[in-house]
């Protein structure tokens, strides 16, 4: 283990209180995360997203694409999506990020940051399809890019960057007590793609 690598520890938390985040650092080497990011850019069925802002629905810069083990649906900002069925891609980084983090994922939002410019404001990922207090764990590839967590009621503020081919975990009760938000830049002019697996509840 080399010295970079040996300073992450993925078991310390990032948190200081009110749930759990882990950062991994990078999980996938410089040319296997360099081919997912191009894959992933060349063949997801990207889509602006929409969002509610001041009551208003603004049609973001940043693009998305969602996959999941059945055509769920799921509900953000009015806007109702449906899930589509893993590529063989994802199915591959799915099941290396489920081995890393101990958890099991039936569900992933993507997103593209096509440069610093676009971003994702301050929200907690606690939609009602999502398991309560469920793992949410995020895969990181292209651009390096400033991530943030402001506590609720107390106002701390914890911030990270992510890799290249990196992985967050956040888990316990951190959706209920932080909001997390990436942070526009003008320092960064390169695509970002991010991957962040979570768990639907099925309706029975
Ligand atoms: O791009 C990121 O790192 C975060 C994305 C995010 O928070 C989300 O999709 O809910
Ligand atoms: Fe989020």
């Amino acid at each position: 283990m080399d010295l970079f690598t040996s300073q992450i520890d993925s078991t310390q938390n990032i948190l200081p209180k009110d749930g759990i985040v882990n950062y991994f650092g990078p999980i996938l080497n410089k040319e296997k995360a360099d081919f997912y990011f191009q894959q992933l850019l060349d063949h997801m069925p990207w889509e602006h997203d929409v969002v509610q802002m001041f009551g208003k629905q603004i049609v973001t810069k940043r693009k998305v694409a969602w996959f999941g083990d059945e055509p769920f649906k799921y509900t953000y900002s009015k806007n109702t999506k449906k899930a589509s069925i893993w590529t063989p891609e994802l199915l591959e980084i799915k099941e290396l990020v489920e081995k890393q983090t101990h958890e099991a994922f039936n569900s992933c939002l993507l997103n593209l940051y096509h440069t610093g410019e676009e971003g994702m404001g301050w929200h907690s990922d606690d939609e009602k399809e999502l398991k309560q207090h469920g793992a949410i764990a995020s895969l990181s590839l292209g651009s390096e890019r400033k991530f943030a967590f402001k506590h609720k009621t107390t106002k701390e503020k914890t911030e990270l960057f992510l890799d290249h081919g990196s992985l967050l975990l956040m888990k316990g009760e951190t959706q209920e007590y932080w909001h997390h938000r990436l942070p526009p830049t003008k320092k960064v002019n390169t695509a970002r793609i991010n991957l962040t697996f979570r768990t639907i509840i099925r309706k029975t």
